[in-house]
Order: C-alpha cells, then structure tokens, then sequence
C-alpha cells in the first residue's frame, strides 16, 4: 500500500483584511468543539455578536504580524513540511483545520500520488477538543464521505515524547544562550475549563486545580490542562530549573466563563510588580510562531511587562523548521512507514 503523510495545522486567514479575518472567525469558531455550545447558542454568539465586532479589531492585530509572503503561521509550516519532505520517502502534504488549505484538499493531493493509507500528524503537542480531536474527527468524516477506501491514522499529542522534550528543551536553550532571565514562564493558549471535564475519560478525576495530576490516571491522556504542566515539569527538569524561577500560565481567553488559570497577562503584571526585572516567555502549545505569539506575547505582553517596571523580556520561539525538528517528525514518519 501506498503510504503517505498529512501534517495538519490550525490555520490563517487568507489576508489580514477584515473580510477574510471574518470569514476565517466564521469557520473557526462556529467549530463545535472550539464554542461548545449547542448550536443556536453558538450561531447567536458567533454570527449575531464576534462577527460583528471582532474582525477589525482581529485584523488590526494579524496586519502588524503579517509577513511579505503571507500569514506567519502558514509560511512556516510550509517551510517545516518543506524540510520533512527532503528527509522521508513518502509524500507530505500540508492542510490547515480552518481556511482555505483544508483537510479535503490536502488529502485529495495525496490521493492523487497514488497514496492509499495516510498518517495524521496534528501539530499540537498537547491534546484538547479544539486541537488533536476536531482535526481527527473531521478528517475522519471526509474520509469516509470522499475517500471510502483511503486507510487512515492520526499520530497522538506527543506532549511527553522524550525526544520532543528534548528538541523543545534544546531549542529554549539556544535561545536564552546568554540572556539573563530571572524567570521563565511557560504560556500555553487557553481553553474552558469546561473543556477539561468534557475530555475527562473517567468523568470524575479532573478537579482543574492540579491536586489531580499527581495521582496517575487514563484521563491524564486526554487532559489539556494536565499536558501542559507535564511538558512545563519535564522541559524544567531538563533545564535544570529551580523551583521559582519559572512557572506555567494561560493565555488568549475570550468570553465570560472561566478559562484554565492563571492568566499570561495577570501573571506577567504579577511578575513585574513582584521586582521580577528579566523574563523570559515560551510558548509550547503552539509549534509554529502566530498571532498569539507575536502579537499577544512579543507585543502586547512585553508592553505589560515595561509598564510594571520589567526590563528585558526575551520571547523564545516556536520550534517553527528548527532543523532537530524537522529530523524528529522525519523520524516519527520513518518509524511508521
Ligand atoms: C473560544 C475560542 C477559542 C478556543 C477554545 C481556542 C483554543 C485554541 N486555539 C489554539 C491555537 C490558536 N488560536 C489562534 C487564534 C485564535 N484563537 C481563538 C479562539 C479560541 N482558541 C481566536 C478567536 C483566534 C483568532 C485571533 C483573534 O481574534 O484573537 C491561533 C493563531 C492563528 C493565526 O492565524 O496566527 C492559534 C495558533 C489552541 C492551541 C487552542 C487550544 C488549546
Ligand atoms: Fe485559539
């Protein structure tokens, strides 16, 4: 059988232009599994107040992140498929979850190389409804609507992978090579708290406040909130960091109910105010650089920061085509095939 492999990422407007911002918002967050509300609720919320109100403020924030060749967020997983593609025998394709890189167009090109059985791999270490699930589930809608007898797999979160650990603890090392940080902070994008007890297997172990990550358990495999202190504990070991000198937050809510705490701006106002003078920021649940990277962190957080009093704040990359890795999702496609 013919293998082949479809990278998957969140994706990018066409433009940063408020039409197409909103086009994009209108996709992205009428996603049930982004705005878990019953339908009328979510179309309500989404058609009859975000959209209204959103896409120019959206679109002010994409235009000042916006790149030549296009939105960051698409160049760049472009140019890591680019570099897998060089590593591996089989076909890479590149989709996106939402905008016009879909999950269909992606795995038509595939099937028109000849490929018969495609592995997934969603570029989300950790797993959440609205990352590794909606994109798993609705690829294995269109295949069963458009590809009836194209064989599929999807590639889990990786969050614990030693050798992602390694790459990411690699990278931020590399980064902070000569800096002084007197703090570190992990920001991993947000979600509801209600997402978290919806993913619980178990339906009774999570209580969201960490007391329940110690205790080992199956919901920890499909717990957001769990993944990313886990990758937090793991890249600071790693490091060697003392307790302290760095901590974990949550960034990018939106809307009234309550998201995972604490939160990225709070907690770096919380920083400065404590005499915290350099900091550093990483950002492990986005594998490639966006808007909630360049502009809410490198921008809008470094702002917080000064106006508390802070000094230099350094802002550690996505992995993005980091050579290491590229090599690794070479490595994970090769031990597949
Ligand atoms: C209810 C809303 C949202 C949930 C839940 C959510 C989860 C979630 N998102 C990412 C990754 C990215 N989100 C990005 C942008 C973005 N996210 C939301 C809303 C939710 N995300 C909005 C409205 C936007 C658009 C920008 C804005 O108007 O503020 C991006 C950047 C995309 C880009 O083009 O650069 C990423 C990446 C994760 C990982 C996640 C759950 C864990
Ligand atoms: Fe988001």
């Amino acid at each position: 059988m013919k293998k082949g492999i479809l990278l998957v990422n969140l994706g990018s407007p066409d433009s940063p232009e408020p039409k197409d911002v909103k086009k994009y918002l209108g996709e992205f967050l009428m996603d049930e599994r982004v705005i878990d509300v019953p339908l009328w609720a979510r179309t309500l919320l989404v058609k009859g107040i975000i959209l209204n109100t959103r896409p120019k403020a959206s679109a002010a924030a994409y235009k000042k992140i916006w790149w030549d060749e296009g939105s960051p967020l698409i160049v760049i997983s472009e140019r890591l498929q680019a570099k897998v593609q060089k590593q591996v025998d089989v076909p890479v394709g590149l989709a996106m979850r939402y905008g016009s890189m879909s999950i269909e167009k992606g795995l038509q090109e595939l099937v028109d190389k000849g490929v018969e059985e495609v592995l997934l791999i969603p570029l989300y270490p950790q797993f959440a409804m609205a990352t590794t699930e909606t994109i798993v589930v609705l690829a294995e809608d269109i295949q069963k609507e458009k590809f009836p007898n194209l064989k599929m797999e999807s590639l889990p979160a990786f969050y614990n992978n030693p050798d992602y650990i390694e790459v990411l603890s690699n990278s931020i090392k590399k980064h902070l090579e000569g800096k002084t940080f007197d703090h570190l902070l992990f920001s991993y994008h947000g979600v509801p708290e209600r997402h978290i007890r919806k993913s619980d297997i178990t339906k009774s172990h999570c209580k969201i406040d960490g007391s329940c990550c110690v205790t080992p358990s199956k919901a920890h495999e499909f717990c957001y909130r769990h993944q990313c202190y886990e990758v937090t504990r793991l890249v600071a070991e790693k490091l060697e960091l003392t307790d302290g000198k760095f901590s974990t937050s949550f960034q990018s809510r939106l809307g009234f109910d309550p998201w995972l705490q604490p939160y990225t701006d709070r907690t770096i106002e919380r920083l400065g105010k404590q005499g915290i003078k350099n900091m550093a920021i990483v950002t492990p649940a986005f594998v490639s650089d966006c808007l909630e990277t360049l502009e809410e962190i490198a921008m809008e957080g470094q702002e917080i920061f000064h106006e508390m009093g802070g000094n230099e704040f350094t802002t550690v990359p996505c992995l993005n085509d980091d050579d290491a890795w590229a090599s690794l999702i070479s490595e994970w496609i090769t031990n597949w095939v």
